[in-house]
């Protein structure tokens, strides 16, 4: 396994008349054998800054390093980018398997792949692949649509460590499943990283799912990642005050809960914040959370969070920043 860092990645989109930045410089270190969660409100960034890791969305700039040898996708003097080193699996893995294909046809594929890689470890057989991810050895000779939600799920994971990946991107991999279903995928990444050691970033609206899988976690709010922390820290010593008011809206959070559990009602998910999350789309003229701010007009009601207050120093960083509720 190998660590993964993103040193300022930054990430603009084409949404018809205009460009819009949908992350600004955002920097994240997963070490080796780690698990990162990254959690916000949708069309904060998330997805796409997984996209962006592995080449599916198109970074404008910044880096991506594997034991900080430059991976970067698209850049000019490497050859094969992060290929199959970094692997992710995403929500639908319903459109994401070839129907036509079976089961152990789609591993076999991936696993071929896989061996044109020097680097790569020995594959496993299609059936292995499968007994790793707790499914039987006869799911190999049907295809995806004859395939539960959770067990496609399971597929998706098989066919993403069938190359032996150096890290595993998981994206919402849980939230389009039943409560027990998402408690049992959890419980199979809990164990797959304890036997294969995996370095993993969790992306997820789910808090509790990712708390119970990450050792730190990453909060993310308009393209920026605003606080990062070991992730008992985080939940009981948030110091953001975007991390502060999703938290406020998750009473469950502080009490016991246990690993895994289902959360069929998204009480442990990141609450709903009172207003909208920014658009991304309308650049935000100074503080990009505050309503009074002084500094410009912000289209973005009954947010009263500032994010110029820095956690890590308690630094007020701007003059406006006094008017900030959350700083005052
Ligand atoms: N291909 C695209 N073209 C244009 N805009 C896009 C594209 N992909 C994402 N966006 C926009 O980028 C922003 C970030 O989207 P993204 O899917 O990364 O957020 P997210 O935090 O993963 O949300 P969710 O949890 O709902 O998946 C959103 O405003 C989204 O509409």
């Amino acid at each position: 396994m190998r660590s993964l860092t993103l040193r300022e990645i930054t990430v603009r989109l084409d949404a018809g008349r205009r460009a819009f930045t949908a992350l600004d410089r955002v920097s994240l270190h997963v070490a080796r054998g780690s698990v990162v969660g990254l959690v916000g409100e949708s069309g904060s960034g998330k997805s796409t800054l997984g996209r962006a890791v592995v080449g599916l969305a198109p970074l404008t700039s910044g880096r991506v390093l594997l034991d900080g040898q430059d991976v970067t996708p698209g850049r000019r003097r490497r050859r094969s980018g992060p290929g199959l080193g970094i692997q992710m699996v995403l929500q639908d893995s319903y459109s994401a398997l070839d129907p036509q294909l079976t089961i152990g046809r789609t591993l076999d594929e991936a696993r071929q792949a896989a061996l044109l890689r020097p680097a790569t470890l020995a594959a496993q057989s299609a059936g292995e692949l499968l007994e790793l991810v707790g499914l039987d050895h006869a799911l190999a000779a049907v295809r995806p649509g004859t395939l539960s939600g959770g067990q496609r799920q399971r597929v998706a994971l098989a066919r993403a460590l069938a190359s032996r990946p150096e890290v595993l991107i998981l994206d919402e991999v849980t939230s389009a499943l039943d409560a027990s279903v998402q408690s049992a995928i959890i419980n199979l990444l809990r164990d797959l990283r304890g036997t294969l050691g995996l370095t993993m970033l969790v992306i997820g609206h789910n808090l509790a799912a990712v708390r119970h899988l990450a050792d730190s976690v990453a909060v993310m709010y308009a393209g920026q990642i605003v606080e990062t922390a070991p992730t008992e820290r985080l939940i009981g010593d948030p110091r953001h005050p975007y991390t502060k008011a999703l938290l406020g809206a998750v009473p469950r959070l502080n009490g016991s809960v246990s690993p895994g559990a289902p959360d069929p009602d998204g009480a442990n998910s990141p609450g709903k914040l009172p207003g909208e999350p920014p658009d991304p789309h309308v650049p935000l003229p100074g503080c990009r959370f505050h309503p009074q701010c002084p500094v410009g007009p912000l289209a973005v009601p009954d947010r009263t969070i500032c994010t110029t207050h820095d956690p890590r120093t308690d630094a007020r960083l701007r003059p406006h920043q006094t008017a900030c509720h959350f700083a005052a």
